[in-house]
């Protein structure tokens, strides 16, 4: 066969990684024309050129610091999650290869309930805070769930493959794969007949909204309307979508308690922004094509394997490196308050809103044969809390005083307090708040010594004790 020594001494070289190396070996082989020699030198260096790229587009996996202090680490994190949108067209960095038989077979086997009448319910973001809990709740009472995310660096993308790997241990695939990639979401259409999708990510964070714009844009508006597409007119039958709105499409709306029934065409953000666009393109969906969607206004979600660029944890991690924090107060110098809400509370309330979607009642022909449900509902605490008050149990808790700057809160998108109102939740799904800032941040706590692997005997005698732990560096190292 005409050059298959020259394939074969590529295939060797790329095994043995050594590019001059491999140059070397094949040039000393006297077997070789002329003609074969320049093809080989050619091959190699495709090869090279397809390492660089593979290495340029799995920067996340380079990278286990969270990055979100400077503007230049901002504008990586915003190309990084960028370019992620073209992981999924290089296939799947997990067991499993994007796209063929065995794909379709983990999707299948994934999807499938494993109780009667359970639910098959299409996680995005399943490797997110939020998605994770929700896709371990979903599996554990015997649904089917498939997961995808893109693993974008806006912040540790370690953190997200270590929330995949657990995932992986209950069964559920999480799929390196982008809601922009129409594709990809038409091929998992057609493996599995998803009755839900739970649509979580996004790009979150309401601050960095004014460094990475686009990047909002790109996920909370193109990528909802994506996933909108495929569920109106390719998946057969339609799913019902649940999906995250968030608290701050309130934005200066001043009534409270904050109810659905209050104006939400005020964003402070652009993040809300996007979010309330999700909200008005929710609604064309189900009108013109018959989806039945849920909106799910999210307040200030905290708790284990949270989300590192929030508040609280960001707090925790700078209170452990004796890092000074930064605490915003309103131009009148009050505290700003959120309703904070712990993981499980909201976990409930997302599968309480699975179980009563109601069907959506379009084809995949784009007719719509009536009405589907179109429903929008907060899930909060309901009982605000000042960030000042969030900080003292974290000290206590971590056993160690922060070092605190009190400045007025800066022109960033940012509201000065939160407060819901979940009637409605209640009413309709049973969603009632059970848990206190102190249970949810001792449990986060919990996890997060265990899972940096911080000294937990000198942090507990510290708090314990009430006395600060002493102030030393603790490295981050996560736990595997
Ligand atoms: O409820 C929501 O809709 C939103 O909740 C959070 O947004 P936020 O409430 O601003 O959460 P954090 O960024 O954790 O901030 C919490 C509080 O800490 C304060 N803060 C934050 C950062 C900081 O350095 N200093 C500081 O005092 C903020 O002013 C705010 O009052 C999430 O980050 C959003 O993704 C989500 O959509």
């Amino acid at each position: 066969m005409p050059h298959s020594g020259v394939v074969d001494a590529a295939a060797k070289g790329v095994k043995l990684g050594g590019g001059a190396l491999m140059v070397r070996r094949v040039a000393s082989g006297k077997l070789l024309s002329a003609s074969s020699h320049l093809l080989f030198r050619a091959t190699i260096l495709a090869t090279l050129c397809l390492v660089c790229l593979f290495t340029v587009h799995y920067p996340s996996l380079l990278s286990h610091s969270f990055h979100l202090s400077s503007g230049a680490a901002a504008n990586g994190a915003h190309r990084a999650a960028s370019r992620s949108s073209h992981r999924s067209l290089l296939g799947s960095s997990s067991s499993v290869a994007y796209g063929g038989a065995a794909w379709e077979k983990e999707v299948r086997r994934s999807a499938a309930p494993r109780r009667d009448g359970g639910l098959s319910v299409l996680v995005t973001g399943a490797a997110g805070f939020v998605g994770t809990h929700c896709s371990l709740a979903l599996r554990a009472r015997g649904d089917g769930v498939v997961g995808l995310d893109n693993f974008n660096s806006y912040y540790d993308p370690s953190l997200k493959r270590a929330r995949q790997r657990l995932l992986a241990s209950r069964g559920v695939a999480v799929l390196d794969a982008d809601i922009n990639d129409a594709a990809l979401l038409e091929r998992l259409f057609d493996a599995a007949r998803f009755t839900h999708v739970l649509h979580l990510a996004a790009q979150a964070g309401v601050r960095y909204a004014m460094r990475a714009p686009q990047t909002y844009v790109a996920s909370n508006v193109a990528g909802l309307v994506s996933v909108f597409e495929v569920a109106a007119k390719h998946a057969d039958p339609q799913p019902a979508i649940v999906w995250a709105s968030s608290s701050s499409v309130y934005g200066l709306n001043t009534d409270a308690p904050f109810s659905e029934e209050h104006r939400t065409d005020q964003p402070a953000s652009l993040y809300a922004a996007t979010k309330k666009a999700g909200e008005a393109i929710a609604h064309a969906y189900n009108h013109i094509y018959g989806l039945s969607i849920t909106g799910l206004r999210f307040f200030t979600v905290y708790g284990p394997w949270g989300r590192p660029d929030m508040a609280y944890f960001s707090f925790a991690r700078s209170i452990v490196a004796g890092e000074p924090i930064t605490l915003f107060r309103t131009a009148d110098g009050a505290d700003a308050r959120r309703d904070f809400t712990y993981i499980d509370d909201v976990v409930k309330g997302c599968l309480g809103a699975l179980d009563t979607a109601g069907k959506s009642t379009g084809t995949k022909s784009g007719k719509k044969r009536g009405p589907a449900p179109l429903r929008v509902y907060n899930l909060g605490n309901t009982s605000p809390v000042p960030v000042t008050r969030m900080v003292a149990i974290l000290e206590k808790l971590l056993g160690k005083k922060a070092n605190k700057r009190v400045v007025t809160m800066p022109s960033n998108g940012d509201v000065p307090f939160t407060h819901a109102n979940v009637s409605h939740a209640a009413r309709d799904f049973g969603y009632r708040p059970a848990t206190s800032l102190d249970a949810g941040l001792r449990r986060f706590v919990d996890w997060f010594v265990h899972y940096y692997k911080l000294d937990t005997a000198k942090i507990a005698k510290g708090a314990a004790a009430g006395k600060p732990a002493k102030r030393k560096s603790m490295a981050m190292s996560a736990a595997s």
